[in-house]
């Protein structure tokens, strides 16, 4: 897929297939401005072709803190388009797809809202943020509920994936330490 200009949206593919950043195209006034968050028909073409099945949004204290590395294993692995909508992030989604050319890759974007920008996360790929000031606040678009029992986790500072994060890692959740370092063993996500 090549990049792809929508009226709304530039959608543009990124090293590892499927995902993509979709930067919003803000339409300005002297009040301010209007941008639309998600649409169904455009972001068709960007691989979003179902309906939204639930919108989280999450706040963060502290600048430092990681979330991650989520994914949710079939039947209820998703896409989720993720953006900030206060503050600023580190983005970074893993390829752990099952046999995919780009299997354990990882991919990081800074992600504000003064960049109007979302990154469009593909079923089979981990995610998670590094919040790079204090207040962040996420939305999250998902294509699957919330599944629990159907949960994965890679821990963020696996050295198998080796992700760059730009600052020490001031907070993580006890779930988010408790991920396991991958082994030999893990072959990926069969979607
Ligand atoms: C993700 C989620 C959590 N919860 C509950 C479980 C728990 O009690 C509380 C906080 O959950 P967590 O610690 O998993 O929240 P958090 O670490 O913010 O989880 C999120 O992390 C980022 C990186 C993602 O990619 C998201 O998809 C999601 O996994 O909210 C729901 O009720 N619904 C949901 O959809």
């Amino acid at each position: 897929m090549g990049a792809i200009t929508t009226p709304r949206f530039d959608i543009t593919p990124l090293p590892l297939s499927g995902l993509c950043l979709v930067q919003r195209k803000r339409m300005g006034d002297a009040r301010g401005f209007l941008e639309r968050l998600f649409c169904a028909e455009e972001l068709t073409r960007a691989g979003w072709d179902g309906p939204i099945a639930q919108i989280n949004h999450t706040y963060t204290a502290a600048a430092g803190t990681l979330r991650g590395m989520h994914f949710q294993r079939p039947p209820h692995a998703e896409k989720k388009l993720v953006m900030c909508l206060k503050g600023r992030v580190f983005d970074v989604a893993v390829d752990t797809r099952k046999g995919s050319p780009t299997f354990l890759k990882w991919h990081g974007e800074i992600l504000a809202p003064e960049a109007a920008n979302a990154l469009l996360i593909p079923e089979g790929f981990a995610h998670g943020f590094q919040t790079l000031t204090d207040d962040v606040e996420m939305l999250y678009c998902h294509s699957a509920v919330y599944a629990p029992d159907h949960e994965g986790g890679l821990h963020p500072q696996d050295p198998a994936i080796n992700i760059q994060w730009p600052d020490e890692l001031v907070t993580l959740s006890d779930r988010d330490q408790g991920h396991p370092f991958l082994g030999d063993s893990f072959e990926g996500v069969a979607l």
